[in-house]
């Protein structure tokens, strides 16, 4: 029997089966039966570039790797998650499934866990995140990631399963607080490349960095997360990675749109929807979040960066801290 099936051959799933077959028996399953099988043959995987699949890693469409396995780790992107659940439910219940994207979906404001739970109440929810370019992982590079599970005990065993020499897990009961920090610091990444796109200058950035993590944690907070999940490597770790590299394609996003450029639009960019899921659940909590609010009008083209930027300086004075006077 497989133990580990990851599902969705993009490149984060891709890289973390590389990873894990070193010392796991791993299957790697992608939706596209011409593509998986190409891939099979050419040992490659034109998303995941420079990369050689090992030998010793199936790549398959057959949905039968799906329901061999133990456990499952879902690296397909956010808004997706719900429909591959659907689709593959009879052979995903049970288990543990390990949600690796980073999102909030648009049209429920649900998280991967909750989403999950929602589609396979029978499923065990795990969330795997924090700072790490798929290229990086494929490579063997060392990475430090959170894995979240509600379960100490099968948090503990699937921290053990999931761990290799290089990808090194922390473990934490936290769902909430690493599937938002995750899924909220690409908004802020897009922030921030919008201003260096648009000349703002780097003082610029690193003031919408910690102001766009003091909104991540204020709207975390808020939907239960917990303060130090959000200080750890799924909130300010992966921010600080994704918000200051031209490898994360949510940077690089938000540079096109300060330059005003186009921008491919066949590129997994889960900031985008995320900010405008962000946007709705501050409005409906009450909350202020005026660079969510802002990078949700960027990507529905409601704004410019400079009008944007404007905005965010003519906002009245405050306290930094939301506690304090
Ligand atoms: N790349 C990275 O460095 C990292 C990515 N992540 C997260 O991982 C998630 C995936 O990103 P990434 O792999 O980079 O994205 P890619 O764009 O490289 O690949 C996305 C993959 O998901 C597949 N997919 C889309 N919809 C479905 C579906 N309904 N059923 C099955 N498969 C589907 C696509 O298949 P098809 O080709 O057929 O469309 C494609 O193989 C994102 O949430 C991202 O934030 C997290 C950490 C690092
Ligand atoms: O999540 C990531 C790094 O931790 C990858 O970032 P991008 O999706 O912006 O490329």
């Amino acid at each position: 029997m497989t133990r580990i099936a990851v599902a969705g051959a993009g490149a984060f799933g891709t890289a973390l089966a590389v990873a894990l077959c070193e010392t796991r028996d791993v299957a790697l399953w992608g939706r596209d039966a011409p593509a998986m099988s190409a891939m099979a043959q050419s040992r490659v995987n034109p998303r995941l570039p420079g990369v050689s699949l090992p030998a010793a890693l199936p790549v398959t469409a057959d949905p039968d790797a799906l329901s061999d396995a133990e456990v499952v780790l879902l690296a397909t992107p956010a808004q997706t998650l719900r429909a591959f659940l659907d689709d593959h439910a009879p052979a995903l219940g049970g288990k543990p499934l390990v949600a690796c994207g980073k999102g909030i979906d648009l049209r429920t404001l649900d998280g991967p866990s909750a989403t999950i739970r929602r589609a396979l109440p029978s499923a065990l929810p795990l969330v795997l995140t924090g700072p790490s370019f798929a290229a990086d992982i494929a490579r063997g590079l060392p990475t430090a990631l959170t894995l979240a599970c509600a379960d100490r005990t099968e948090g503990a065993r699937l921290q053990a399963l999931l761990a290799t020499p290089a990808l090194r897990l922390y473990r934490t009961t936290d769902l909430v607080g690493a599937e938002l920090g995750g899924a909220l610091k690409n908004v802020i990444a897009i922030a921030c490349g919008a201003c260096l796109g648009g000349g703002f200058g780097e003082s610029a950035r690193a003031a919408l960095l910690t102001r766009g993590f003091a909104e991540m944690q204020r709207l975390a907070l808020r939907l239960g997360a917990r303060s130090d999940t959000l200080m750890g490597l799924s909130g300010l770790g992966d921010l600080v990675l994704t918000a200051t590299s031209e490898g994360s394609r949510n940077y690089r996003y938000g540079l096109s749109l300060g330059r005003s450029e186009p921008f491919d639009a066949a590129v997994t960019v889960e900031g985008a929807a995320t900010a405008r899921a962000a946007a709705r659940l501050g409005g409906t909590l009450g909350l202020d979040l005026p660079v969510t609010e802002a990078v949700a009008e960027l990507v529905e083209g409601r704004t410019n960066v400079g009008t944007a930027l404007q905005r965010l300086l003519d906002r009245p004075l405050r306290a930094e801290q939301d506690s304090a006077d």
